[in-house]
C-alpha cells in the first residue's frame, strides 16, 4: 500500500527532497506539502504535480509519513498547532532540522510517537543527496525501511545509533555543500585572474570536482593515493598542494566543521530549552 507523505514546509530543503522523490519514481500524489503561503505551493504543485495544503493538520489527518522542514525557529510552534492532529493520526514523524532533538520534537507533538531525525544536505535535488538518520526507539523495523526508501530515493542514506553523531553528519555533509561552492567560487575568481573567461573557470572547476568525486567513489584507493597519482615529482600539483598544506587547509576545515557541530549542539540547547 502506498503511504502518503506531507512536508511540513515546503522550502529550499522540502523542494530539494520531494524534486528528487518525483524524478526517483514516488506517485505525485502520494506527496503533500504545506506552507501558510500558496505562492510558495504553487511552483511545486506546478512543477511536480503533488498535493498541497496550506493547513498542516489537515494534511497530517491523511499521512503516514509526516515530514518536518520547517526552520528550527518556529519549530516548536508548528509541532504545537498540529500536535492534536498528528496525536489522532501517530504517522511517522521524520524530521530534518538542524539540531532539534528527538525527544524536544516528540515531547511539542505530544508524545509517544515513532521519530525519525533525518540531516539531509541540498543536492537530493539532483539525486545525489547524502543523509545521516537517527531512529528513536519507537522507530520500527518497517518504518525504518520506509525512512531509507524514501531518502534513498534522493541519495546516500547513513545511520547513525548515537544521536549526537548527527552534529557531526550536519558538519560532514548537511553543511557540505556550502563549503564546495566557496571553493568553486574561489577557485572560478582564481581562474579568471589567470587569464580564462568566468564562465570557462567556473564549468572547468565544477567538471573537476564531479570528476574527483566519482573517481574517489568507484576506487577501492584512498583519496591520499588517488591525490599522490596527480602530483608528478617537481610537477605543478605538487607546488599547489603544498602551498594548501603550508596554509593549513587541514586545520582550518577542522575548526570550520568544528564550529558547524557545535552550532548545531548550540541550537538544540537555545531551542530546545524555550
Ligand atoms: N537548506 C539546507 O541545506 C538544509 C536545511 N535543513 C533543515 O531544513 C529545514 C528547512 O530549511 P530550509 O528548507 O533551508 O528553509 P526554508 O526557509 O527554505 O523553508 C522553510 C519553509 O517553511 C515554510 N513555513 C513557514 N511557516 C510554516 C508553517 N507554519 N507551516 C508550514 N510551513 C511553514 C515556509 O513557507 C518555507 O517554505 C530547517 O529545519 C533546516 O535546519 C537540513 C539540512 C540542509
Ligand atoms: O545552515 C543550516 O542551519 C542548515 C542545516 C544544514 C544545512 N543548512
Amino acid at each position: 500500500m502506498a503511504s502518503t507523505i506531507t512536508f511540513i514546509g515546503a522550502g529550499n530543503m522540502a523542494g530539494a527532497i520531494i524534486g528528487g522523490m518525483i524524478e526517483s519514481g514516488f506517485a505525485p500524489n502520494d506527496v503533500i506539502a504545506t506552507s501558510p503561503s500558496d505562492d510558495v505551493l504553487a511552483p511545486l504543485r506546478e512543477r511536480l504535480g503533488i498535493r498541497t495544503e496550506t493547513d498542516n493538520a489537515a494534511a497530517v489527518a491523511e499521512s503516514d509519513v509526516v515530514v518536518l522542514a520547517v526552520k528550527p525557529q518556529i519549530m516548536r510552534e508548528v509541532c504545537e498547532q498540529m500536535r492534536d492532529a498528528v496525536q489522532a493520526r501517530r504517522p511517522l514523524i521524520v524530521s530534518v532540522a538542524a539540531g532539534l532533538p528527538a525527544e524536544t520534537l516528540e515531547a511539542w507533538l505530544g508524545g509517544e510517537l515513532p521519530l525519525v531525525r533525518c540531516m539531509p544536505n541540498t543536492p537530493a535535488l539532483v539525486g545525489a543527496g547524502a543523509a545521516g538518520l537517527y531512529a528513536n526507539a519507537r522507530v520500527d523495523e518497517d518504518q525504518r525501511r520506509l525512512a531509507t526508501e524514501l531518502m534513498e530515493a534522493v541519495g546516500l542514506v547513513e545511520w547513525v545509533e548515537d544521536e549526537a553523531l548527527l552534529d557531526a553528519v550536519t558538519a560532514v555533509s548537511g553543511s557540505a555543500p556550502a563549503y564546495f561552492f566557496l571553493m568553486f567560487e574561489a577557485m572560478e575568481e582564481a581562474g579568471v585572474k589567470l587569464g580564462l573567461p568566468a564562465d570557462t573557470a567556473r564549468r572547468l572547476a565544477m567538471q573537476t570536482a564531479l570528476g574527483a568525486a566519482k573517481m574517489a567513489l568507484s576506487s577501492d584507493k584512498p583519496p591520499a593515493e588517488l591525490k599522490r597519482n596527480v602530483m608528478s615529482p617537481g610537477g605543478t600539483t605538487e607546488r599547489a598542494i603544498a602551498h594548501l598544506e603550508d596554509a593549513e587547509l587541514r586545520r582550518i576545515m577542522g575548526e570550520a566543521m568544528t564550529a558547524c557541530a557545535d552550532r548545531a549542539a548550540e541550537m538544540a540547547d537555545e531551542l530546545g530549552q524555550r
